[in-house]
C-alpha cells in the first residue's frame, strides 16, 4: 500500500490515486504577499467538548485522536464554511529532523510539524460520504516551531507509548483539543484536498498563521512511533508528510491585513 517511502511515498501516490494531478491538491506553498486580504471572512469559531474524545490511533500513517461526532457538541463555523462542521479526528505530519516536516510551507519555510483537525460538513450524512463531497471536509492546519515544551500537547505525546504500532489504539478521554490552538485564529484559507490517498479534492483548508511551540524533545517522541506492525522489521514514522503540490490557479485569501 502507499506510504512514504522511495517506492510507495507522494511522487508514485498518482498512480493508485490519478487525481494526485488534479486541480485542487493539497499541501500548498502560502506566500504571504500574494495573499488576498478578505474583508467578508468571518472570524473562526472552534467550539471543542473534551467529553466527546474517544481513543488515539496509530494508523500506519500517522496517530490520530478521534472524537464522537453523532451531536454538534465539537464544531467548526463561521470563518470561510457556511454550515457547521463537526470535528472528527486530528492528527499530525512531522519529520526526521526540525528542518522539515510540515506539509503547508510558508515562503518554502518547513515546519518541525503539522496538526490537522479534520471536521466533515453536516448537510452530508457521516464522514466518510463528507469526504467525498466538494464541500465536504475543513480541515485547520496549526504550524508546530521549536521552542519552549508545549504542555498540552505533552498529554497526547505522553499517549504515545501505548501506540508505538501500527493498528495500535488506547483509550484517550477527555481531551480539550482547544488548548491545541494558538492565541491568534488569524488563517490563510483555499480550496483543496485531502494530503494522503486517496487525496479526495473535498477540503477546505483554514491554515492559522501563528504556530504553537514544541520543544525539541517533545519532537523525539513523536519519532519513536513506527509505520510498521509489531512483528514487521520496525521503521520509524518520519518524514510522513507530502511536498507542496501546484496552486493552479487557485486563490489563497486571507483573514487579516
Ligand atoms: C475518505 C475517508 C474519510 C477521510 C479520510 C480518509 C482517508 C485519509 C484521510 C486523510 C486525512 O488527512 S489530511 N492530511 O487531513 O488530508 C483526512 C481525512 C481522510 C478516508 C477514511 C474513511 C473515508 O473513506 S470512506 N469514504 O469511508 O471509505
Ligand atoms: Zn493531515
Amino acid at each position: 500500500g502507499w506510504g512514504y517511502g522511495r517506492t510507495n511515498g507522494p511522487a508514485n501516490w498518482v498512480e493508485e490515486f490519478p487525481v494526485a494531478n488534479g486541480p485542487r491538491q493539497s499541501p500548498i506553498n502560502i506566500v504571504p504577499n500574494e495573499a488576498q486580504y478578505d474583508s467578508s471572512l468571518k472570524p473562526l469559531r472552534l467550539k471543542y467538548d473534551p467529553s466527546n474524545t474517544m481513543g488515539i490511533l496509530n494508523n500506519g500513517h500517522s496517530f490520530q485522536v478521534e472524537f464522537t461526532d453523532d451531536t454538534d457538541s465539537s464544531t467548526l463555523t463561521g470563518g470561510p464554511v457556511s454550515g457547521t462542521y463537526r470535528l472528527k479526528q486530528f492528527h499530525f505530519h512531522w519529520g526526521a529532523s526540525d528542518d522539515r516536516g510540515s506539509e503547508h510551507t510558508v515562503n518554502g519555510i518547513k515546519f518541525p510539524c503539522e496538526l490537522h483537525l479534520v471536521h466533515w460538513n453536516t448537510k452530508y450524512p457521516n464522514f466518510g460520504e463528507a469526504a467525498s463531497e466538494p464541500d465536504g471536509l475543513a480541515v485547520v492546519g496549526v504550524f508546530l516551531k521549536i521552542g519552549p515544551a508545549n504542555p498540552r500537547l505533552q498529554k497526547v505525546l505522553d499517549a504515545l507509548d501505548a501506540i508505538k504500532a501500527k493498528g495500535k489504539e488506547t483509550t484517550f478521554s477527555n481531551f480539550d483539543a482547544k488548548t491545541l490552538l494558538p492565541p491568534s485564529l488569524r488563517y490563510w484559507t483555499y480550496e483543496g484536498s485531502l494530503t494522503t490517498p486517496p487525496l479526495l479534492e473535498s477540503v477546505t483548508w483554514i491554515v492559522l498563521k501563528e504556530p504553537i511551540s514544541v520543544s525539541p524533545a517533545q519532537m523525539a517522541i513523536f519519532r519513536k512511533l513506527l509505520f510498521t506492525e509489531e512483528e514487521e522489521v520496525p521503521y520509524h514514522m518520519v518524514d510522513n508528510f507530502r511536498p507542496p503540490q501546484p496552486l493552479k490557479g487557485r486563490e489563497v485569501r486571507a483573514s487579516f491585513k
